[in-house]
């Protein structure tokens, strides 16, 4: 009888530690190998020096974690990213596994908008310097904005493509925050495309506040670019809201899907 209670309770409470555990142990596995992988990046990318061509040799070194984690990402949108000129890629921020998407499909001489923390996050923070990241003071907005005004410049003379999460910060509450207006600014100043990108909800396999990390799949969906020529940046709010307006439709449209099904017309 009390061998009975013991293994009612104890069973469910080893489960969910079971769960816990694996959870600590693969967010664990994911930052030391990333840390690790970036060792190996650093030398490579040295010899370059600090260059935007540098991010190809990260998106190499990232792109088989996917496997390791039983992750499957589908893309859809592809032809979207058939624009020569530079853009501004914008997109949700779910959790550090956004990584795994990005790299999915980090187009040529694109480099991130990233939290100044990140540049002394070890070998992982010179990595990404190496590789040209964009590096913001998110507590000093005049100098985030005069480094993004920069970045226009940049973008134009160097022909390079800026990929921005426009909430500013991880986000798991399953929807989009508002949007900080940094990214349109840029597009506005560089007078270039803005081009969303909507990663679907983790919420199947990955979940911080539950401590669930499974196997699972996410649908990455790449919009049509949203024109900015001829915009000022009095058109900035109301471009912010529109991009915003696609992205989360494009959201919820992704949320409603059983997985594996694939609806007509979008590939
Ligand atoms: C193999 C080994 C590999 C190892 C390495 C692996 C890594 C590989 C690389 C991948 C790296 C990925 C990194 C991802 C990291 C993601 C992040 O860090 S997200 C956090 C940082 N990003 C952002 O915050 C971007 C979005 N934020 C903004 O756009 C903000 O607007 C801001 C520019 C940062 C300023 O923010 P804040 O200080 O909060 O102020 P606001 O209220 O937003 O703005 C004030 C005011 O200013 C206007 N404004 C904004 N930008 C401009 C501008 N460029 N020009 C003019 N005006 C601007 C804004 O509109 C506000 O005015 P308003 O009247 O209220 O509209
Ligand atoms: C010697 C120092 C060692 C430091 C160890 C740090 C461990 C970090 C290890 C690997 C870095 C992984 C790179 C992941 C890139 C994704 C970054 C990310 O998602 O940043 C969060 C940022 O967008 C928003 O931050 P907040 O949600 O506002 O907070």
């Amino acid at each position: 009888m009390w061998l009975l209670v013991i293994c009612l309770v104890a069973f469910p409470l080893l489960y969910e530690w079971s769960i816990t555990f694996k959870y600590f142990c693969k967010m664990a596995f994911y930052n030391g190998w990333i840390l690790t992988l970036a060792i190996l990046a650093i030398p490579i990318c040295a010899v370059r020096g600090r260059n935007v061509e540098n991010m190809k040799v990260l998106r190499f070194m990232l792109l088989h974690i996917k496997y390791l984690y039983g992750i499957k990402i589908e893309v859809r949108g592809w032809e979207n990213f058939n624009i020569k000129e530079p853009y501004v890629v914008v997109s949700n921020h779910q959790s550090s596994l956004d990584l795994l998407g990005m790299m999915e499909i980090l187009p040529g001489r694109c480099v991130p908008i990233a939290k100044r923390e990140l540049m002394y996050a070890g070998t992982a923070g010179l990595a990404c310097w190496l590789a040209g990241v964009i590096f913001i003071n998110r507590k000093k907005t005049d100098d985030a904005i005069s480094v993004m005004s920069e970045a226009a410049e940049t973008m134009l003379k160097e022909d390079v493509r800026v990929w921005v999460f426009p909430e500013g910060t991880r986000n798991h509450s399953g929807s989009l925050l508002p949007f900080k207006r940094g990214a349109f600014h840029l597009a506005v100043q560089a007078q270039v495309p803005v081009i969303p990108v909507v990663m679907s909800s983790y919420k199947d396999f990955y979940s911080k506040k539950d401590r669930k990390f499974a196997t699972g799949k996410c649908t990455v969906r790449i919009l049509p670019g949203v024109p900015t020529l001829g915009l000022s940046p009095d058109d900035v709010p109301d471009l912010t809201d529109r991009v915003r307006g696609l992205m989360l439709d494009a959201f919820s449209q992704m949320s409603t899907e059983r997985p594996g099904k694939e609806p007509g017309g979008i590939h």
